[in-house]
């Protein structure tokens, strides 16, 4: 990754100009009584009973369903972002935004600035949200680093530049630079990017030690899946000190699409005064990723579902997870062994080896990447259609680790598309685990016999 650094090329950003309102907060309210046309209605339906979401049109139709995370009354051009953010935008695809990206940008963008604190499904368009967000507090004429976005694995902070980078086209003086392993920079020169986004370790080295950049001029600080980096040792503390060296009046901006009570809290209180926009728990997953689980007495029962699934669903893509690194590594040789070919994603490989894997795999050179939980959250790959979980989420007391859960299933269904989820469990233990997934969630997890044709078939149908 010699030329990491970006120029996320082209045309100015006058930043922080607009002076937005916070209407947006009531903006959905007049409209939650429109009334659909006759053929939205019955689509609708047809999308409620059986999960089929597979067009644009689907997607538009969502829109108009207020219970839908792609709700949206508003039209990118009411957001008031700056015409060549705009461009980007729509250059991206983007009709019009989702129901997080329309709450929360104009909060974002509304001077004074102020902290948010937001939560929305996985796949429902965060990203895009504090991307468009930091990109507007940028003043394209100072050259220095003036956000920051922190990002748990390397991967995350790679994808979340390249979205900036496709945004910001038109915005030529506007820079990204990655401190992410393996990025240098020459010792005692000052970074001129007006962007930085990363992992926590390496920020926080560039901000102290090498004194890279002075965190005092930072307006904008961005922590994607938030919980994570509030919860997880390394990353909490790395993530305070780097707070620290802020100033007091930097905008703070936490997306995730889980938070427990705790860190909310703990959000709240290094991001003082903060809106808060939170779901329901029945909101959190979604209606659009079928759950389904398959009975089996061992790994090598597993194994044999997985090839069944395999075999008997035209699948696009699928991700497979594994509790443990061996496990993956075991069933990778299965599969292999026996012609399939699969790609493996796991922590101990180099960042090169991982960010190849995962550019094979998003090309579709293969169909299955089996993975640990490092890839559970963030990663957006659009021809995923099926998670498979050969282990349950647990945590170190083996008890269901619900977080986990919801981020891996929600590497497919993203963006409103249907997705699958298929959980493999043997014994006693797993099923009072997958019982407290269902419950917890308020989704019911559907039984499916890969050795019976009829459930086959109706998993072949909703693919
Ligand atoms: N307004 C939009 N219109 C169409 N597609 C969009 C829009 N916003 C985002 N997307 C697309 O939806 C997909 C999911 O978006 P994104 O990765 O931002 O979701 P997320 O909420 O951050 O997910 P996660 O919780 O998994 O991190 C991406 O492929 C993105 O390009």
């Amino acid at each position: 990754m010699d030329n990491i650094t970006k120029n996320l090329n082209n045309t100015s950003i006058d930043s922080g100009k607009n002076n937005y309102s916070t209407e947006v907060q009531n903006s959905t309210a007049s409209d939650e009584d429109k009334e659909l046309a006759p053929s939205e209605k019955s689509l609708l339906q047809k999308i409620v009973r059986t999960g089929l979401i597979t067009s644009k049109h689907d997607i538009e139709v969502q829109r108009r369903d207020p219970k839908s995370p792609l709700y949206s009354v508003k039209s990118f051009e009411l957001l008031k972002l700056h015409p060549n953010l705009l461009r980007g935008v729509y250059e991206m695809g983007y009709n019009a935004p989702s129901k997080i990206q329309e709450t929360a940008l104009p909060l974002l963008l509304a001077n004074p600035p102020q902290n948010l604190i937001a939560q929305s499904q996985s796949g429902t368009g965060k990203t895009a949200a504090f991307v468009l967000a930091m990109l507007s507090r940028v003043d394209p004429e100072l050259q220095y680093p003036q956000v920051v976005c922190l990002s748990p694995t390397y991967e995350l902070a790679i994808q979340t530049g390249e979205v900036a980078a496709k945004m910001s086209t038109y915005c030529p003086n506007i820079r990204l630079r990655y401190a992410v392993r393996g990025e240098d920079v020459e010792k005692g020169s000052k970074i001129e990017e007006q962007i930085i986004v990363g992992t926590p370790g390496k920020v926080l080295d560039w901000a102290t030690k090498y004194k890279f950049f002075d965190p005092k001029n930072i307006k904008v600080f961005v922590l994607d899946e938030a919980d994570i980096m509030v919860d997880t040792q390394g990353h909490q503390d790395q993530s305070f000190r780097i707070r620290k060296l802020l100033p007091e009046t930097c905008q703070m901006m936490f997306f995730s699409a889980t938070y427990t009570e705790d860190v909310m809290r703990f959000a709240n209180a290094i991001a003082p005064m903060s809106v808060i926009i939170r779901l329901k728990r029945e909101e959190e997953t979604l209606d659009n990723i079928r759950q389904y689980y398959v009975n089996c007495n061992n790994k090598e029962d597993k194994y044999n579902a997985l090839v069944n699934i395999y075999g008997g669903v035209t699948i696009g893509q699928a991700m497979i997870f594994c509790q443990t690194k061996k496990m993956a590594l075991w069933l990778v040789n299965q599969m292999t062994e026996h012609g399939h070919a699969v790609a493996l994603l796991s922590g101990e490989l180099t960042v090169q080896q991982r960010i190849s894997v995962l550019d094979s795999f998003r090309e579709g050179k293969e169909k299955v990447l089996i993975t640990t939980n490092v890839l559970s959250r963030g990663i957006d790959i659009e021809q995923v259609t099926i998670v498979i979980n050969f282990d349950l989420p647990v945590t170190v007391t083996r008890e269901p680790d619900y977080d986990t859960y919801l981020h891996r299933i929600g590497r497919t269904g993203r963006f409103g598309k249907k997705g699958i989820a298929i959980n493999l469990v043997s014994g006693s233990s797993d099923h009072a685990i997958l019982k407290q997934i269902e419950e917890h969630f308020c989704k019911p997890i559907e039984c499916l016999n890969t050795d019976n044709a009829d459930d086959m078939e109706k998993l072949g149908a909703e693919d």
